[in-house]
């Protein structure tokens, strides 16, 4: 497990040589305010491709910022975030657009398009960065609504007509439109049932295994961190403040990760989820 005051050190470019993965974003030194309120300063982070991280932290403590700013809809003070090895900041339009095409984005609460179908609301990014003929787009889009398991009918439903998890897997299908190299998800279990969350979950992991997608993912979801994620980064005091495996975060004395892993619920969560990747 590697610390944020290691963080500003070699550590993560010799872990990159060190153990050869790419690193698809990575956010270095970067500082956000508001006025004069500051939410992130000098946070640093890496991103590996094919790996699934959870990225946890009291709320508040600015992951939705986080996000926000790596998608380039708020702006930081300081600091580099690099995308595919590509600094963001210097990127024209045509080049940004390339970008954006690699990346796709479930945002809290699903947040379809309630005039839209499903096949609408998945065809969305397609219309927006290429151009393909009605039947195909149509065709595409019925292949992503299958592969995130909803019933060819859904395609023709509108938001209001679906239930959670199915909300969920629409805008993860939307996500995916543009067969992106990674996806950001924005708790994606939020309230769902531990059953449907427990399936969502499945999903992501079956995508990364099968597509090799990287997935970031902002989450509360002691579950998902414990079942799915293959690497936790904690934010608190406005930068990443420890990273590593979930036996890391079981052993970390830091007092947040000790309460939030170690804590009463905590407990109540850890050991059937042990068992559960026992018997998987
Ligand atoms: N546009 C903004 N202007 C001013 N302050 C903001 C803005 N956006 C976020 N903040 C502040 O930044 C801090 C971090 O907010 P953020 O939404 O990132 O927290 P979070 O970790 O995602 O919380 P939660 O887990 O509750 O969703 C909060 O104090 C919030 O009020």
């Amino acid at each position: 497990m590697a610390t944020a005051e290691e963080d500003q050190t070699e550590a993560p470019r010799a872990a990159e040589t060190e153990n050869g993965r790419e690193i698809v974003l990575s956010a270095e030194g970067v500082t956000v305010r508001f006025g004069t309120t500051t939410v992130l300063e000098n946070l640093s982070l890496d991103v590996y491709r094919g790996e699934i991280l959870g990225f946890v932290g009291a709320s508040g403590s600015g992951k939705s910022v986080l996000l926000r700013t790596i998608l380039g809809l708020v702006r930081k003070q300081a600091g580099t975030i690099r995308m595919f090895g590509r600094d963001l900041a210097e990127l024209d339009d045509a080049e940004r657009m390339l970008i954006d095409m690699r990346q796709g984005v479930l945002f809290q609460h699903g947040a379809l398009f309630s005039a839209l179908t499903v096949l609408e609301n998945v065809q969305v990014p397609m219309r927006e960065y290429i151009d393909l003929p009605k039947k195909l787009m149509d065709e595409l889009a019925l292949l992503k609504i299958e592969l995130v398991g909803l019933p060819r009918e859904a395609a023709n439903k509108f938001p209001s007509e679906l239930s959670g998890g199915m909300i969920k897997r629409a805008a993860l299908a939307r996500a995916l439109a543009l067969d992106p190299d990674i996806v950001f998800l924005d708790e994606p279990t939020s309230g769902l049932d531990p059953i449907g969350a427990a399936e969502f979950d499945e999903l992501v992991a079956k995508m990364r295994d099968t597509m090799g997608l990287t997935v970031y993912m902002v989450t509360h979801d002691l579950d998902s961190l414990l079942t799915v994620c293959d690497r936790i980064a904690v934010l608190g005091k406005k930068r990443v403040l420890v990273h590593g495996t979930v036996e890391d975060m079981m052993k970390s004395e830091e007092p947040w990760v000790k309460s939030y892993f170690r804590g009463k619920r905590a407990r109540q969560v850890v050991r059937p989820a042990a068992r559960m990747k026992e018997d998987s």
